[in-house]
């Protein structure tokens, strides 16, 4: 098993009457990134939590570096995750937010200017977060997911609030990181923020894996990748709005 790879095997997990996640089966494998892709509601968040031992599943397990999350002694060092850009100490400076992170992962100021820099954020790193549109929150999510120099990044719907300038930065940032050899797991419930960006992608709805597959494949059978995305999930979609949850938003 690679040092580099995310596998998920099998996770359920139920909220009330809600069946969140319902056998979740996937591995992000290094060297690309895996587009981690479904409706609202089809439980990407959920599985990202899990990966990071914020859920525990009802069964089923998440290994990260063969390892579960929980068990690792610098974990920014192995997996690098954005889960919410918004949860940020808003009086705190980008640069002080990204010290008080790596200090407590015993890093030092040198790494933090680097990822600064990484991320595009120079300019603004001494300005207080709380003033940051949620494009520039996300590239400071991106720099603290960074911090740790780890083979494996997990970042949930990075695009979200990105100017059409953001998105360009963003895909060719993303493909940078997976050159450099990382396993990159992205989601979105957007097929087209991820184009030319993922090689591989994870189409999830109703708490399971629809289809994992290559985009080179996904392509060979349909004309365009949305064409692809939305046949495969309008069940799931259908089935949401049914159950007057918040998939129909
Ligand atoms: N803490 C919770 N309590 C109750 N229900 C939850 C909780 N977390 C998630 N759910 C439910 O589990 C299902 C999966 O949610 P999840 O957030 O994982 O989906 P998602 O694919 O990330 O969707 P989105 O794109 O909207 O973020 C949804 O029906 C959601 O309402």
């Amino acid at each position: 098993m690679s040092e580099a790879t995310i596998v998920v095997d099998g996770l359920r997990k139920r909220f009330g009457s809600t069946q969140a996640l319902d056998g979740m089966t996937f591995t992000v494998q290094p060297g690309r990134i895996t587009g981690f892709i479904g409706p609202n509601g089809a439980g990407k968040s959920t599985t990202m939590r899990v990966i990071l031992g914020l859920d525990r599943p009802d069964s089923g397990a998440a290994l990260v570096g063969g390892q579960p999350y929980r068990t690792l002694r610098r974990p920014l060092c192995h997996l690098g995750s954005l889960l919410d850009a918004a949860a940020l100490q808003p009086s705190r400076t980008a640069r002080n937010h990204l010290l008080w992170i790596a200090h407590s992962q015993g890093l030092g100021a040198r790494r933090v200017d680097a990822v600064i820099e990484e991320a595009g954020l120079q300019g603004v790193a001494r300005r207080a977060a709380g003033g940051f549109s949620l494009g520039m929150r996300q590239r400071l999510g991106i720099a603290m997911a960074l911090l740790g120099d780890p083979p494996m990044l997990m970042l949930d719907e990075p695009f979200n609030g990105m100017d059409p300038e953001g998105i360009i930065w963003m895909r060719g940032f993303l493909r940078s990181l997976a050159r450099q050899g990382r396993a990159v797991l992205v989601s979105s419930h957007l097929m087209s923020e991820l184009q030319d960006a993922a090689s591989q992608v994870v189409i999830v709805g109703r708490g399971r894996v629809l289809a994992d597959t290559a985009v080179a494949d996904l392509l060979r059978t349909s004309s365009s990748l949305e064409e692809a995305y939305l046949k495969l999930t309008r069940d799931a979609v259908e089935y949401r709005a049914a159950n007057g949850t918040e998939a129909a938003r």
